[in-house]
């Protein structure tokens, strides 16, 4: 795809870059790194070096199962038991609170299902996307899931808490709501209309992979929403609800929302992917007190953390009905 540039000229947060790399052989300097960013933004750049195959595979794949047509996808429309898996048609949820819609499509790719296949653990999936399962989606899921692997365990440990305790959360095998994202923005002429809410991640922690700017997050050094620049050959991630909550608020789940592309790139089409690790349906998010002395000094000053007690399934299901009818809370 022939990309126009990303504008010199429009507000953008500065992320930190990490390369995965070096997290993955323990580096104690990058593991600095990624906890400077997750305790400060709750954003920041992944270096991937063997980024773009694979995502150029999954690209294409979505433009495929978003080009569906439209009859197709709505017998898609999620059905299972927390409203999440399957198609999310553009103007499903409002962007304010005078009932704006967003301009955002979405195919939802449950986690347990990719590992399973070809058993069903939520819901069956198009011809289009089950054939894909083996060879294109699982290695691609199965990429992302070590990847946050990796992530987690550098985070509990500074996190001071026992060895693997937050993996420990995200065991496969049991059900979750995990899952992979296709989405699409169509251009749009108006640039002050949001495409997709502002929210917070629900789960843990998420990958997304974008080529046109439009991602925006409310930048916790001021205040203001500031653009995220893609960077070819990064993904970026960020802090999701249950990583704030399990480390008594230490760990940032920042506000984002995605605006149409800013400049030039503004007449093209949006194609993101994203992929949310979250934890398993029946674990308490809960600030984990009792197991770090860290998270129990930092809880203390966040009173609000302290009284959730939810299981992650039930904070999942909260949070999107929450999201689809507009709670500036979200
Ligand atoms: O498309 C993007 O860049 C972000 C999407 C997002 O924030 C989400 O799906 O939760
Ligand atoms: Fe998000």
């Amino acid at each position: 795809m022939n990309i126009p540039p990303f504008p010199d000229d429009v507000a953008t947060e500065e992320l930190i870059v990490i390369d995965y790399g070096l997290l993955v052989i323990g580096d104690s300097r990058e593991i600095g790194k990624l906890w400077d960013a997750a305790t400060m933004q709750g954003f920041w750049y992944l270096r991937l070096d063997d980024l773009g195959p694979s995502a150029d595979v999954m690209y294409a794949l979505s433009h495929q199962a978003l080009g569906l047509p439209l009859a197709e996808k709505v017998r898609l429309c999620s059905d299972d038991e927390n409203g999440s898996f399957g198609y999310k048609a553009m103007g499903a949820s409002a962007v304010d609170q005078k009932g704006t819609t967003d301009i955002t499509e979405f195919m939802n790719i449950s986690q347990d299902d990719v590992l399973a296949y070809p058993d069903v653990m939520h819901r069956s999936y198009p011809p289009l996307i089950s054939n894909a399962m083996v060879h294109i989606i699982r290695p691609f899921v199965e990429r992302c899931v070590s990847i946050n692997k990796v992530l987690l365990n550098r985070l509990s440990d500074r996190l001071c808490l026992p060895e693997g305790t937050l993996c420990g959360k995200h065991s496969s095998g049991n059900r979750s709501c995990s899952e992979l994202r296709f989405l699409r923005t169509k251009p749009c002429s108006d640039g002050s209309q949001i495409a997709l809410g502002a929210h917070t991640d629900f789960g843990s922690l998420s990958l997304l992979f974008n080529q046109l700017g439009g991602l925006q997050i409310l930048s916790p050094a001021d205040g203001t929403w500031k653009y995220v620049k893609p960077i070819p050959g990064h993904a970026i991630c960020n802090v999701g609800d249950a990583l704030h909550i399990f480390s008594g608020g230490l760990l940032k789940s920042c506000v984002h929302r995605v605006m149409p592309p800013p400049g030039l790139q503004a007449q093209s089409e949006r194609w993101s992917i994203a992929f949310f690790t979250r934890p398993c349906d029946h674990v308490i998010l809960h600030p984990l007190v009792k197991m770090s002395g860290l998270v129990a000094v930092a809880a203390e000053e966040f009173p609000d953390i302290m009284s959730v007690h939810s299981t992650a399934a039930h904070w999942y299901t909260r949070k999107s009905t929450k999201f689809a009818v507009y709670d500036e809370t979200h």
